[in-house]
């Protein structure tokens, strides 16, 4: 399994914490920054790191800013990403289960270190369950295709 990690300045602690959890497991990570606290726009890291995933590079996406809302909006534009803000376990879980999620966000002034790992260990295990979800994910997919009117 690999993970495309990214944040801002505001989710940089927690992006190092999830490094570390990564890095701990043995599971391989490339890190679009940011890499301190310094500021920085979310958007461009939140298109490499998704833009990652969509092409097969990684797995998964983990992305975090200071609320997850900026960072998961950015996200949601690159073709293919199902970048899901979460806050707490259930909607970590449901959002594997159900939306087939392939990018975590989370707010790094929204979550503690403890619950953000929490979720990421969630949101790595959890598998999709398909069936009536998947038509779903269809017809999300259906509109990223669909010429704007
Ligand atoms: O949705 C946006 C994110 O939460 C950003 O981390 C936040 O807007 C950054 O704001 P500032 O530049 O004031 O730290």
């Amino acid at each position: 399994m690999k993970i495309a990690l990214g944040c801002d300045h505001g989710g940089f602690e927690l992006k190092e914490a999830v490094r570390k959890y990564l890095e701990d497991r043995e599971i391989s990570y490339e890190d679009f920054g940011a890499y301190s606290t310094d500021s920085v726009d979310y958007a461009p890291i939140a298109a490499k790191a998704a833009g990652c995933v969509a092409k097969g590079e990684a797995d998964f996406g983990i992305l975090i800013c200071s609320t997850g809302i900026g960072i998961s909006i950015a996200a949601n534009k690159v073709k293919g990403i199902r970048a899901a803000l979460c806050t707490n376990e259930f909607c970590a879980e449901m959002t594997r289960r159900h939306n087939n999620a392939n990018v975590l966000c989370m707010g790094g002034k929204v979550v503690d270190r403890e619950t953000g790992l929490k979720l990421v260990k969630i949101f790595l295990e959890t598998e999709f369950e398909g069936g009536r979800h998947q038509r779903r994910i269809d017809q999300i997919a259906q509109i990223e295709n669909e010429t704007l009117q």
